[in-house]
């Protein structure tokens, strides 16, 4: 299957070119930066050093007349670009016929109107939204195998899913009572353009988005609960980690919680770290696992999940969801 990549300068992008250029049955087509990009005709691995020999092909600039040919020649596009070039661009190859893997937010939420009100601009294409199947790979298998166009899951929300759904579904969380998601990410989750609050010198270790991140809406979609979700910036390149309180239901035992998250224990990516398990950025830096432990003390329940942002929360994630639409095995390419 013949594989292009949008946004293959950025660091979702690059992470997903040097798992396709290894997987035994994708073959990467090609790398694209916007027609104006100042990094367009270099080499990625000019940008990139530890790919050298693997990405040695030249960053392309995303012309009309390249979206045509991609429309030729490639089976799938994945779009690593932020939200608001995503929903432009998804439309342009899904009417050639070219399944999309979009890694940006701009497909996830299936109200329209959240877009207004999260991301800060009307949404273009509400059509797409009906269509476009969840990519939170473990809990949207079957639909994922079928689906034209996957909105791949968040970051945040992946980690924080994958360890709340498990409790939420075996109907052990207390009513009304809001989760609350604590996260840590990363700075490799804001992306590679030069920015201020990611300058080497002013980032720390400070919350942001208080009450108001586009993750929010996307957690309580797939959820089905409310939750108050904070994210924090850490002094680290890459991974998240998220503490977790939610009440569950008068009686719970700590035996009926770990019961609860037997349905993911035959999933590969997934390690559940068990009762009093502690999860941790270097559990999971540069892979591609989810890693869940679980406390409880009356009815206070704690989750500690951790994920490599790039690879379980976009790329590693990507390339699953590709894998199960290509029929194979989730993990090929990724372990
Ligand atoms: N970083 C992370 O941990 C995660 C990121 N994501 C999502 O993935 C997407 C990409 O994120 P990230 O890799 O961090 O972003 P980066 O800012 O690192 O990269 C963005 C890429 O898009 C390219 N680009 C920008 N505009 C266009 C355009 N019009 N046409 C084609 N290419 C364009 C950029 O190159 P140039 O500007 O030179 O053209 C660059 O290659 C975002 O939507 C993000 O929300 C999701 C989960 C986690
Ligand atoms: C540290 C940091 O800035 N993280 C980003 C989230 C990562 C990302 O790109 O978000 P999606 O998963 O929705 O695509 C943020 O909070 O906006």
């Amino acid at each position: 299957m013949n594989i292009v990549i949008i946004g293959a300068s950025g660091y979702s992008g690059a992470e997903l070119a040097q798992l396709v250029a290894k997987h035994p049955h994708f073959v990467l087509q090609g790398c694209y930066v916007s027609a104006g990009s100042h990094d367009r005709d270099k080499k990625l691995s000019d940008l990139y050093p530890q790919h050298r020999g693997l990405l040695d092909m030249p960053l392309q600039g995303l012309t009309a007349d390249a979206i045509a040919d991609i429309g030729q020649h490639v089976h799938a596009v994945c779009l690593c670009t932020e939200h608001k070039v995503s929903v432009e661009l998804a439309p342009q190859f899904l009417e050639q016929g070219i399944k999309v893997f979009d890694l940006s937010g701009g497909f996830r939420l299936t109200d329209a109107e959240l877009y207004t009100q999260y991301y800060g601009f009307d949404h273009p294409h509400p059509e797409l939204l009906r269509q476009a199947v969840y990519g939170l790979a473990e809990w949207h298998n079957s639909a994922i195998m079928d689906a034209q166009l996957v909105a791949v899951a968040g970051c945040y929300p992946t980690a924080s899913l994958n360890a709340l759904k498990p409790v939420q579904q075996a109907g052990l969380l207390a009513p009304q009572q809001k989760v609350i998601i604590n996260a840590v990410s990363g700075v490799t989750g804001a992306g590679r353009k030069a920015n201020m609050n990611t300058h080497f010198c002013e980032v720390s270790l400070a919350p942001y988005g208080v009450f108001n991140h586009r993750h929010t809406p996307e957690v309580e979609q797939a959820l089905g609960h409310p939750v108050l979700f904070t994210p924090h910036l850490g002094n680290f390149n890459r991974g998240i980690l998220a503490t977790i309180y939610a009440q569950v239901n008068a009686g719970t035992t700590l035996t009926d919680i770990t019961d609860a998250y037997q349905c993911l224990a035959d999933e590969p990516l997934i390690r559940l770290l068990g009762a009093g398990g502690l999860a941790s950025i270097k559990g999971v830096a540069q892979t591609p696992y989810v890693d869940i432990g679980w406390h409880l003390q009356q009815q206070q329940l704690i989750i500690s999940v951790a994920i490599d942002n790039l690879l379980k929360g976009a790329s590693g994630q990507a390339l699953q969801c590709m894998n199960i639409n290509a029929g194979l095995d989730p993990t090929t390419g990724l372990v």
